[in-house]
């Protein structure tokens, strides 16, 4: 039996604009996510997290072009546009593009439920309060007759979570999930994704800009740059022995404060850059691999 979940070879997504050449913004990465894992991928603004993320997901933009030689989700292979839906469920930083504001908690938790198997409305309630239970809600029941709106944002942010977990996930991708959050609550989130991963034994992507936040978290951390990843290894070997250059650059960067400000830009150097990019992923150790090009032991 493998220990990976997931395995993608050569992911690349594009854009199809009118009148404008087709823009290619993944330029073709590979994916080994394991079982069981927190694995985080980081990289500033643009670098193409949630598109690549999205890309997984088979939820990209109608205009976008998704291709990939090998796509394995535990074992399983899978073929480019095919439509049914993987073991795997998403969050994203803002839970109010997902939910429904016309429409209550309950109905969104239900309409999960009820997606899974033909199960009665009262069956469907008692799983989503038993979820909302698990993920920290404090009257549940309550909560199924409020509207998205009246809850704070952390609150919202568990819903998505229960909703997430109700899908009964293998991967669960979670996308700058505490970014509009303050700290403290953000410390909160963190922590029960932390939980809920080993209770449920779920592999786990956490998308982020935050140095900080993966260091606590992720056992495994890749880098994206500009479409692809440059760097990837334990998270002893990309704090410790980062090769890239952009890896080094975003770890100085990491902020000082405690206010989880953004990591600063590298600047607009992403086309300067692109030779650098290019090049092959060589390996380090067992774990560690970095982009030839760009590396500083090249
Ligand atoms: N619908 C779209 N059409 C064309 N280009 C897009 C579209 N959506 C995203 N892009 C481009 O894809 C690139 C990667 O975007 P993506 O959202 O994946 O970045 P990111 O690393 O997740 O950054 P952020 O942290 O800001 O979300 C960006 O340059 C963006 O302009």
């Amino acid at each position: 039996m493998t220990n990976t979940l997931l395995t993608i070879d050569n992911l690349t997504v594009s854009f199809e604009k009118k009148d404008e050449p087709t823009q290619e913004i993944i330029h073709g990465i590979d994916l080994r996510i394991p079982k069981g894992e927190i694995v985080g991928i980081v990289g500033e603004s643009g670098s193409g997290k949630s598109i690549s993320m999205k890309g997984i997901m088979n939820i990209l933009p109608e205009n976008a072009v998704l291709t990939y030689d090998e796509f394995l989700f535990d074992g399983v292979p899978r073929q480019v546009g095919k439509q049914d839906r993987l073991p795997a469920a998403m969050i994203f930083q803002d839970p109010m593009t997902a939910l429904n504001p016309l429409r209550t908690i309950g109905y969104h938790l239900v309409e999960v439920v009820q997606r899974q198997g033909k199960v009665s409305k009262k069956v469907a309630e008692a799983a989503a309060i038993a979820e909302l239970d698990k993920v920290g809600i404090l009257l549940p029941e309550k909560r199924l007759t409020q509207y998205p709106h009246e809850l704070s944002g952390g609150m919202r942010q568990r819903i998505m979570i229960a909703m997430a977990l109700l899908a009964k996930p293998k991967l669960l991708i979670a996308d700058e999930p505490t970014t509009a959050l303050d700290v403290t609550i953000q410390a909160q989130i963190l922590s029960l994704i932390r939980h809920l991963q080993k209770e449920e034994d779920l592999s786990v992507i956490l998308v982020t800009h935050d140095f900080g936040i993966v260091a606590g978290m992720c056992q495994s951390i890749k880098v994206m740059y500009d479409g692809e990843i440059v760097e990837e290894g334990t998270t002893d070997e990309i704090f410790y022995n980062p090769q890239h250059t952009y890896t080094k650059e975003l770890l100085k960067a990491i902020p000082t404060g405690d206010k989880g400000e953004r990591l600063y830009s590298l600047g607009n150097h992403h086309s300067d850059q692109k030779e650098v990019a290019k090049g092959q992923m060589v390996n380090l150790t067992a774990t560690h691999r970095v982009l030839r090009k760009g590396a500083t032991n090249d």
